[in-house]
């Protein structure tokens, strides 16, 4: 069942990631910030209690934007000649944060430390018990993910804010996706994508040692 006409989708949202990914396995940028701008739109509509969250991952996606909207935007067509061009021109911070603070790879990275949890998070959702609770399958995939990056703060904030989240039922009906049976069909079909394109990204990063860029 399509989401109500005009309602926002989610179903569309995370088949971005699908499309991010080409048959040579590169991932595209366009596709995967269009994805990242629609979770945050959904994460917006969860209430004030994420904005902290919201805000920092605009501040990300707009600084790739601006990479991919800009005078070198050819070389941000994808993620390896993002990858490629900020290496070859000596644009990325590799032991410390100086003159390339937000280089791409930087931002990037973040960014896909979060696509982990989104995978845990809604693999979680697809696979939990009925009477589970939203927030626990938040915490258990955010610490299994992005917390070893956050420091003790920021992970105390975060998990205060999952308590705000419904059960995992009520979680199901506002991605407003039809009845949550038809939402689990809907992340069974949108996760391997999503594992693929983190799973390519992953890849990328460890081969070039980029993966603990500060
Ligand atoms: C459904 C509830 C949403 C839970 C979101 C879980 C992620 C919690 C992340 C908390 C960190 C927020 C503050 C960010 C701190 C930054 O220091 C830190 C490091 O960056 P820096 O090195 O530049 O400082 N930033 C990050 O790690 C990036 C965090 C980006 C998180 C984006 C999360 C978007 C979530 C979208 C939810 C959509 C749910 C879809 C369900 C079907």
């Amino acid at each position: 069942m399509a989401a109500a006409a005009g309602a926002f989708s989610l179903r569309e949202v995370l088949s971005a990631f699908q499309a991010a990914v080409t048959e040579r396995r590169e991932v595209l940028l366009g596709p995967y910030l269009r994805g990242w701008r629609g979770l945050v739109r959904f994460l917006n509509s969860l209430g004030a209690i994420f904005s902290f969250i919201s805000k920092d991952a605009v501040a990300k996606i707009q600084i790739m934007e601006s990479y991919c909207g800009g005078e070198r935007q050819e070389e941000y067509r994808t993620l390896q000649s993002m990858v490629a061009y900020e290496l070859a021109s000596g644009l990325v911070d590799i032991q410390r944060r100086s003159e390339h603070p937000d280089s791409g790879c930087r931002t990037l990275l973040r960014l896909h430390r979060a696509l982990r949890w989104l995978q845990l998070f809604l693999e979680g959702l697809r696979t939990a018990q009925e009477d589970s609770k939203t927030s626990t399958i938040c915490t258990d995939s955010y610490n299994a993910s992005l917390a070893a990056y956050h420091p003790w703060v920021i992970r105390k904030a975060a998990t205060v804010a999952f308590c705000a989240l419904p059960s995992r039922n009520a979680f199901l009906e506002i991605m407003n996706v039809g009845t949550p049976e038809e939402a689990v069909v809907m992340l069974g079909d949108a996760l391997p994508h999503i594992s693929s394109v983190y799973g390519i990204t992953e890849e990328l990063y460890a081969q070039h040692k980029l993966l603990n860029l500060p």
